[in-house]
């Protein structure tokens, strides 16, 4: 496969371009200036609509900027685009909606495997715990820009939609008031190298269950990505996650 990694001299993009050329694909990589990543060459975002003519599938880990620029460029190019940035408002999804009416998108806020299956979890133990509070916990590097992550917006809407209710998302906590049942805790943490950790909390009737995933390296993403990318290129124009892959 022709592979098009957009943001791949990024923590994560860098990944993706050792992922998909280990397992022999040809990759070129689009960044904001150009370069080499693992001998793969680097062309600045201007380069892109050209590098569009040969390639069977685009995987973008940028900025919600530069995916909302890209999107349609990629959609009148027909090529499948697997969107892995964080941190869209509604018009960036609407953005990414417009372009999935001529190509395949998949969008997932989080390519770890172990995160599908967190989200069952999730769905599972609020559930089986429906008058339990509910507290939600991530840490990640002190270089991530947006918060709460994707991921962390991800379970959230999966307690949303389990308790059918909205429940009020209160951001940290200061001053004096106590908790309301009506709420959830989102609590955000920036650290270090960390890369990525979810932690969502049920208690009530004196007792606690946490349900727990932590990433030990990016390359759990680059593998999750470049697996969807391959699954992709097969697919009809249409809006994908990364749970139709597995
Ligand atoms: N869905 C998932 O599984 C994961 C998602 N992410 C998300 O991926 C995104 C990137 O994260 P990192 O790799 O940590 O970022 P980073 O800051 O290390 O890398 C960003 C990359 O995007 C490029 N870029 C920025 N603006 C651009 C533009 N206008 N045109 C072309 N390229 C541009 C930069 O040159 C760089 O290569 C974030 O939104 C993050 O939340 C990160 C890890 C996993
Ligand atoms: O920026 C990151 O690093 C990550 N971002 C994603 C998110 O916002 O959920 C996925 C993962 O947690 C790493």
């Amino acid at each position: 496969m022709n592979l098009v990694v957009v943001g791949a001299t990024g923590r994560t993009g860098s990944e993706i371009v050792a992922e998909a050329s280990g397992r022999g694909h040809d990759v070129v990589g689009v960044a904001t200036t150009s370069d080499t990543v693992e001998d793969v060459r680097v062309y600045p975002s201007e380069d892109l609509p050209e590098l569009l003519d040969d390639a069977d599938a685009v995987v973008d880990f940028t900025v919600p900027e530069a995916t909302r620029e890209y999107a349609g460029v990629i959609a009148e190019a027909g090529v499948p685009y697997v969107v892995g940035t964080t941190g869209f408002g509604e018009a960036g999804i609407e953005t990414l909606r417009a372009a999935s009416e001529s190509i395949a998108v998949l969008k997932a806020s989080n390519f770890a495997r172990g995160v599908q299956a967190l989200l069952r979890v999730v769905e599972a133990g609020v559930e089986a715990l429906p008058d339990y509070d509910v507290e939600l916990t991530e840490t990640h590097h002190s270089g991530k820009r947006d918060a709460p992550s994707g991921t962390a917006n991800t379970i959230l809407d999966v307690v949303d939609s389990t308790r059918e209710a909205a429940l009020e998302r209160t951001h940290g906590r200061e001053g004096e008031h106590s908790r309301e049942d009506s709420e959830v805790g989102v609590h955000v943490r920036r650290a270090g190298t960390v890369r990525g950790e979810h932690e969502l909390l049920l208690a009530g009737n004196d007792e606690l269950l946490t349900l727990t995933h932590r990433a030990e390296s990016r390359r759990v993403f680059a593998a999750g990505a470049v697996d969807a990318a391959e699954w992709l290129t097969g697919q009809e124009p249409g809006w994908y996650g990364f749970d139709d892959v597995l």
